[in-house]
């Protein structure tokens, strides 16, 4: 079964509609963006989902204690950077990193094997944005089998995710753009999304 996590999470009742519709887990956005939320709403939020839901923070080039602080301040379960950050960086923590990569090219996903992430995020590489670009990459450079889970990303909708999974049968996959609509989540959207998934179990 593919696992999935709604990114960009704002508020809690779109957490809850979330965990109510089957998601399994939301993202937190800590890094500058539209979707950046503060440590306090991270807070409710994580307080306010069931316990088996996962609360993935997700950071570009935040300081390792800074990391931390928000990590235990709100109750994070797990860290996703979408940023430089290098080994070194994403052994410094006990809870599970997820390493997002960018990609441009096949050899992106050259030298994996050793790397403390416990899954790989495959997103899209932009020049400006670190992520929610709302844009598939090449699926074709992402087809060779990787030492990690894969939790695709990118421009992922109701409408392309199955031929997404079909393709690459990843682990689970990330959704942030593909279900709003005018920059808010659009609840019909999060469910149209979540049954696209379930249907290819
Ligand atoms: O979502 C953001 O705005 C964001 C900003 C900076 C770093 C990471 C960000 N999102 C991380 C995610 O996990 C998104 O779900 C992922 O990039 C896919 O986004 P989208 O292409 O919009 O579905």
């Amino acid at each position: 079964m593919t696992r999935i996590k709604i990114c960009g999470i704002k508020n809690v009742a779109d957490a809850l509609y979330c965990a109510e519709a089957g998601a399994d887990a939301v993202g937190l956005v800590f890094a500058h963006s539209p979707r950046q939320i503060d440590v306090a709403t991270a807070q409710k939020i994580c307080a306010a989902l069931p316990p088996f839901i996962s609360r993935i923070g997700v950071f570009v080039d935040t300081d390792i204690e800074s990391v931390e602080r928000i990590s235990q301040t709100c109750g994070l379960t797990a860290l996703q950077f979408h940023g430089n950050e290098d080994e070194q960086y994403c052994q410094s923590f006990t809870l599970p990193v997820l390493k997002a990569i960018r990609v441009k090219q096949a050899e992106d996903l050259n030298g994996l094997a050793g790397h403390p992430a416990s899954a790989v995020v495959l997103d899209t590489f932009h020049p400006t944005l670190a992520g929610g670009t709302g844009e598939p990459f090449d699926w074709n450079l992402a087809q060779t089998a990787l030492p990690k889970p894969v939790i695709l990303a990118g421009g992922l909708t109701p409408q392309n995710v199955q031929a997404a999974i079909g393709k690459l049968k990843p682990y689970a996959v990330d959704v942030s753009s593909g279900v709003e609509t005018n920059g808010a989540k659009d609840r019909d959207k999060i469910k149209a999304f979540i049954d696209q998934v379930r249907r290819c179990a």
